[in-house]
């Protein structure tokens, strides 16, 4: 679905992207997480055909975006931050004008547009279908922005931080759209700052930092490989006291207390480092030049 290799993005003198390589395939869902300024915008919108790299290779659904025809396009979905054209409008009235676009590139296999009632049940607008769209609330203003996004039915959608300023049941609707999406088969790359949304909609998460791609996996591959050690907490039943161990194999180690020390433990408590810990150590060491000339060992465990 997505291919880069050696993605080169510079502005002027300030080089942004530093060598991306990028391989996503058919139905994942990927976030691409970094801190501000690393690049994600820039990034995202080279696959969309929107900005040109200074050098390197990208290939989406088989083409070079910036030069893909109209039929390429109809296979993208957008969904950028709020809609906030077209004010006086009704939503099934810009959905359906919308749509319009896409009929001609319907298949057989993949009817286009999305019916606009069942597009909007699924955000969760039916109710809303016949209002004016600057009468919304900024959470029902986002599910505008999904609906648009998918109108088009896309094999591909990119969105750019789906539930922001949506409340929990809104984040929630959203989340389970996108898991939704998995199942019909659409290719996901999502922007967030959310690493708790990241980890809830995403299989796979990259981290683009210092212009590369730093880290790449499963939420649980980036914890367990990155983490260095776990927090393991005891209390011992006859002293009450409590010991706190930093261990880089929690396992051995509790199998090993646990047969020395049968039935000595009352209370166990293991904290795996948290998806933060491990983010933000990430960011920290591709962003500070490491003194250590050798290669950084947490780096180098990852795919
Ligand atoms: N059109 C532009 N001209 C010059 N510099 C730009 C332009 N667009 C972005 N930049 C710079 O490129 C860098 C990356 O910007 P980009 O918006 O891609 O980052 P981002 O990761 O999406 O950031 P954020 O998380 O803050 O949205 C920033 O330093 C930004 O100032």
């Amino acid at each position: 679905m997505i291919e880069c290799r050696a993605l080169v993005m510079a502005y002027g003198d300030h080089v942004v992207l530093d060598g991306v390589d990028l391989t996503v395939t058919r139905g994942q869902v990927v976030a691409l997480l970094g801190p501000n300024g690393a690049g994600k915008t820039t990034t995202v919108e080279i696959l969309e055909g929107f900005r040109h790299p200074s050098r390197g290779q990208v290939r989406v659904l088989g083409a070079d975006p910036a030069s893909a025809p109209e039929s390429w396009r109809s296979r993208v979905g957008v969904v950028l931050q709020s809609w906030r054209d077209h004010g006086t409008w009704k939503v099934r009235d810009l959905v359906d004008v919308i749509g319009a676009y896409y009929a001609p590139y319907g298949t057989a296999r993949t009817p286009r547009p999305w019916p606009s009632e069942d597009l909007l049940a699924r955000v969760g607008l039916a109710d809303h279908a016949g209002r004016r769209i600057d009468k919304l609330s900024g959470g029902q203003r986002r599910r505008l922005d999904v609906a648009i996004g998918l109108v088009g039915r896309p094999e591909l959608l990119f969105l750019d931080e789906p539930s922001t300023g949506l409340d929990p049941a809104g984040r929630r609707d959203v989340h389970d759209l996108v898991a939704d999406l998995a199942d019909l088969d659409t290719t996901v790359l999502v922007t967030t700052h959310d690493l708790a949304e990241a980890e809830k909609i995403a299989d796979r998460l990259l981290i683009l930092a210092g212009g590369r791609i730093v880290a790449d996996g499963t939420p649980d591959d980036l914890r367990l490989e990155l983490s260095r050690s776990s927090e393991v907490r005891l209390r011992d039943r006859a002293t009450g006291e409590v010991s706190v161990h930093a261990e880089p194999d929690p396992t051995a180690y509790l199998t090993q207390v646990l047969s020395c020390r049968p039935g000595e433990v009352e209370v166990l408590e293991v904290r795996a480092a948290s998806l933060e810990d491990v983010y933000l150590d990430i960011v920290r060491r591709s962003e500070t030049p490491d003194p250590d000339p050798s290669p950084s060992p947490t780096m180098e465990a990852l795919p």
